[in-house]
């Protein structure tokens, strides 16, 4: 269970966030919602460890993601995806999922060095498992291809392949359909819900409408730093303040 507990952020004498709180249950899909400048990137840098909020807590499994840093976010279970994704110049598609599937690596330089059997069966499962992380975003025939040259909507595949290759239980993701069209957005849509399927809890900061309508279990909406709404895709798109003054009748009835 991810809980977030009264997040306060202040940068200088801006009040980005003030009393945020919410709980997403395991396993399902919930979507931060609001207007430019409402404060998503400010909660989702709280979430995934970037910054330090002014007050409260991100409690993960009991661990607070606030004190632990991104760095430690790995090993605790939590992956996250970017928004704009960098991939190593050089490096195959590959080779970019095998990022996310180091931290199962478990023998050590001098194995690594001799190639020792053990090291090399150890290369060889988390080679089969990276394929079949690239194989579910649609990007197995790109293997050995290099990660740089695939179109944006595939290296943000990629990425999404690299968290999940990390194997965790709590997907964080950054504006995942932002630079997509309407068939990236569609096949976006069908990974997330199986990530969900598969007991993966999953928490994105999102502009797409449709997208978050379509797939969220739960929506917060933010406005202004603060919490406007929160509720299921129907409750948040019948609420008249949402409706009214901060995404405008015409993207929700898009959606
Ligand atoms: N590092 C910072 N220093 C000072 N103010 C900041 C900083 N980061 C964000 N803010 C302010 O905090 C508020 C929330 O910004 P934030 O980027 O989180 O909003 P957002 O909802 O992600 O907007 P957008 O949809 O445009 O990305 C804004 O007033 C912004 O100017």
């Amino acid at each position: 269970m991810l809980q977030v507990q009264n997040i306060e952020m202040r940068f200088g004498g801006v009040q980005a966030l003030s009393g945020i709180s919410f709980e997403v249950p395991p396993g399902s899909i919930m979507a931060v919602i609001g207007p430019n400048g409402a404060g998503k990137t400010t909660l989702f840098n709280v979430i995934s460890g970037l910054y330090r909020p002014t007050s409260g807590s991100v409690l993960w499994e009991g661990q607070d993601l606030t004190r632990v840093g991104p760095h430690r976010l790995a090993g605790l279970g939590v992956a996250r995806t970017f928004q704009n994704p960098q991939v190593f110049e050089g490096a195959t598609a590959l080779q970019t999922v095998q990022i996310g599937s180091h931290r199962f690596a478990h023998r050590g330089l001098i194995s690594a060095l001799f190639r020792l059997p053990a090291y090399r069966r150890e290369e060889r499962t988390l080679r089969e498992r990276s394929l079949e992380w690239l194989d579910f975003v649609g990007l197995a025939d790109a293997a050995d291809m290099p990660a740089a040259e695939q179109s944006y909507g595939a290296i943000k595949r990629l990425d999404l392949a690299r968290a999940i290759a990390s194997e965790p239980r709590l997907l964080l993701m950054d504006e995942p359909a932002a630079g997509l069209n309407g068939a990236e957005t569609e096949q976006l849509k069908r990974m997330i819900q199986a990530i969900a399927a598969r007991g993966i809890t999953v928490l994105l900061v999102e502009h797409d409408m449709k997208l978050v309508m379509e797939i969220s279990h739960s929506i917060v909406v933010l406005n202004l730093g603060q919490e406007l709404a929160r509720g299921t895709p129907a409750q948040i798109r019948s609420n008249p303040s949402v409706l009214a003054a901060y995404l405008g009748a015409e993207s929700l009835e898009a959606a």
